[in-house]
């Protein structure tokens, strides 16, 4: 038996260690089956150039738990380690970097610690009291050995006898650390870390001598995930059901994108578009990092572009560390280039999809639009490319309309002679709400405009944004004006009204309601437009809007009146009627419910205004019936 020293200056690197992975003790796991694996994967690679002689059987990898002893044991049948071996690794190249880590990192920031060191063999003494390791070499010639530490610079390294070839590591699990003596606590732990390795994972505990009973019910972990295979030899239905094996519970995905990079990076994974039916329905954070199949983590906020976090999958590189953490992630160039790659694959396929599928694509547009739209306003590379397949959807309620899909450029082509004003800019005119505001869209279409639905959350940010991108482009809200006015050619309309009963006209819509700021114009529209038609000014709707969002100059906006316009429309017949009654009283109360009906269409009306129209309604009845009966 051999006693010896740890090659390491700081008495007490062990407290420290433990004090600076509090946060997550469950990696332990992770990295001595990390190990396992490489030690399989290892004998595989020297038996393969025969280096390791004869046949290396199943090189299961075993993780036992014996809640009576209190130890977790983790099993391969790897390449294992000879005495000398097991000198050099572990107590040596483990504890000096152990040592290296307190060296550098003490008195440190503990977020910017974890994630720059690799934790390794030595992350065991988290969660254990003593460390056993029982090895045996693939090299014939060499004993098993023993080597034993309870996390002082002291071992203990003796030959011991070990019928298989490979290394076993017990772990004799702290008093503070119990939790994990818990079966399903370990089957949790695997399952999050251990779920596609590549060397199949049994777990058994002592409830479940029946070893060999459990291994017909297979291993933990898939050890070929989809990712890992060529896209050539994988159906639709196997991209689907990888799908549904990573997401039990989500509908199944609209399609996907297989990546697979060897240079100037080496990346592999699937991306799936989710189907997302409102804009609340998204969940970030979905996407799953792996290193070389093993689980790093759900948090890929620095890898994939922030408009992509809606997206989910896998994503698999060697070039990311373990243990990443955010500061490390930001300072490393590899996760830029695996950034733009990985942006510049979802527009090649949306790209192609476009282009091929259009049909598809367009019935597709739900859910891809948030994407599309998302990514546009906030990747200026993304933009250029989007521009090519971003789509506004028609919005019609005329009967029989079939919904329809422009490009900007289809649109542009479409609408430019009707739709530019007096700038020269195209001005897109876009409805909120289909039902709400059906009369302004039907008013518009009269005139042969094309109204377009941009009805979503985001949508109101990627108006703004796009108004600043497209710089010949404007956007306005089918009932900001008049279907006259909402292109702004600034052509002169008249009624068939005189100046004077103009002017008598607009003193009888001279009306005061609480909350409301109203300005009054007569024009001529044609006769079969409605008597008067409330708008909202696109610039104070839109003010109005955010201020319903956030912040101090929100609560501004939100406090002042409703700007409204009220556009009295001369041409109207019934305006030849009340200019000629002498029944003033009778006049005055037409005119204000012709007011708060249009005020009414635009979900306006609200209060004490309200409640004075329904009044004033039913006394109206009242007085034409009276009126009715006495002739
Ligand atoms: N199960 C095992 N079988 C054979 N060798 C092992 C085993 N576990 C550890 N080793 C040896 O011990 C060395 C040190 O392991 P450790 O986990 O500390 O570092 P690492 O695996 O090299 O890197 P990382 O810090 O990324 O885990 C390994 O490189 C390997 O040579």
């Amino acid at each position: 038996m051999q006693k010896g020293t740890i090659q390491v200056q700081t008495e007490n690197i062990f407290p420290i260690i433990k004090k600076f992975l509090y946060s997550d003790h469950d990696i332990f796991l992770r990295e001595l089956i990390s190990n396992a694996v490489d030690a399989s994967q290892k004998l595989k690679t020297l038996s393969s150039i025969g280096e390791a002689k004869g046949e290396y059987g199943d090189l299961n990898i075993e993780i036992k738990l014996d809640e009576e002893k209190k130890t977790i044991t983790i099993s391969d049948r790897g390449i294992g380690m000879t005495s000398a071996e097991v000198e050099k690794y572990l107590n040596q190249v483990a504890f000096s970097g152990a040592e290296e880590f307190v060296k550098k990192y003490k008195g440190q920031n503990e977020n910017a610690i974890i994630g720059k060191f690799g934790l390794g063999f030595y992350s065991a003494f988290m969660v254990s009291d003593k460390v056993e390791v029982f090895t045996k070499s693939f090299k014939e010639e060499a004993p098993a050995v023993r080597w034993e530490c309870d996390g002082s610079p002291e071992y203990m390294l003796e030959e011991t006898t070990k019928a298989d070839r490979g290394t076993d590591i017990v772990l004799h699990i702290n008093e503070e650390s119990a939790e994990f003596l818990d079966a399903d606590r370990i089957k949790g732990i695997l399952n999050r870390f251990c779920r596609f390795l590549p060397i199949p994972i049994y777990f058994r505990h002592k409830e479940e001598e029946k070893l060999e009973e459990e291994k017909e019910t297979g291993p933990i972990n898939n050890t070929q995930p989809a990712w890992k295979k060529k896209p050539s030899e994988l159906t639709p239905e196997d991209y689907q059901s990888f799908y549904k094996e990573l997401y039990p519970y989500n509908e199944p995905p609209l399609f996907w994108i297989h990546l697979n990079v060897d240079y100037p990076f080496n990346l592999t994974g699937i991306l799936y578009f989710p189907k997302i039916k409102q804009s609340y329905e998204i969940q970030k954070d979905k996407i799953q990092l792996y290193s070389n199949q093993v689980f790093v983590t759900d948090e890929v906020k620095d890898i994939v572009p922030e408009f992509l976090m809606l997206l989910h999958g896998v994503i698999d590189s060697p070039d990311i560390p373990l243990n990443v953490s955010r500061s490390y992630l930001q300072g490393d160039p590899n996760v830029k280039k695996i950034n733009n790659h990985i942006t510049k694959k979802v527009a090649d396929k949306l790209e192609e999809l476009f282009n091929k599928e259009r049909k598809e694509f367009e019935g597709k547009w739900d859910s891809l639009g948030l994407f599309v739209k998302y990514g546009m306003m906030t990747d200026d590379k993304f933009m250029e490319r989007g521009n090519k397949f971003h789509l506004f959807e028609t919005a019609s309620n005329a009967e029989g309309a079939e919904k329809k899909f422009y490009t900007l450029e289809e649109y542009r082509m479409a609408a430019e002679t009707l739709q530019k004003n007096k700038e020269e800019k195209l001005v897109i005119l876009y409805t909120t709400d289909m039902v709400q505001q059906d009369a302004f869209i039907k008013g518009a279409e009269a005139k042969g405009y094309i109204v377009v639905k941009l009805d979503t959350l985001i949508d109101p940010s990627f108006i703004n944004q796009m108004e600043t991108k497209w710089n010949d482009v404007h956007f306005n809200r089918v009932d900001a004006d008049i279907a006259d006015n909402l292109i702004d050619k600034q052509e002169n309309l008249d009624s068939v009204l005189s100046k004077d009963e103009e002017s008598a006209l607009k003193g009888l819509f001279d009306l005061k309601m609480p909350g409301l700021n109203m300005t009054v114009e007569v024009k001529g529209l044609s006769t079969d437009a409605p008597p008067v038609v409330a708008t909202r000014p696109e610039f104070m709707r839109r003010m109005k809007d955010m201020a319903n969002l956030s912040g101090p100059m929100g609560s501004f906006y939100a406090n002042m009146p409703d700007e409204v316009t009220l556009t009295v429309n001369g041409n109207h017949p019934i305006y030849q009627q009340v200019l000629k009654s002498d029944n003033k009283e009778m006049k005055e109360k037409m005119v204000h419910n012709l007011a708060d009906l249009a005020l009414l269409s635009q979900g306006l009306l609200k209060g004490g205004n309200l409640t004075n129209f329904i009044n004033r309604s039913v006394d109206l009845m009242g007085a034409e019936q009276l009126a009715g009966a006495k002739a």
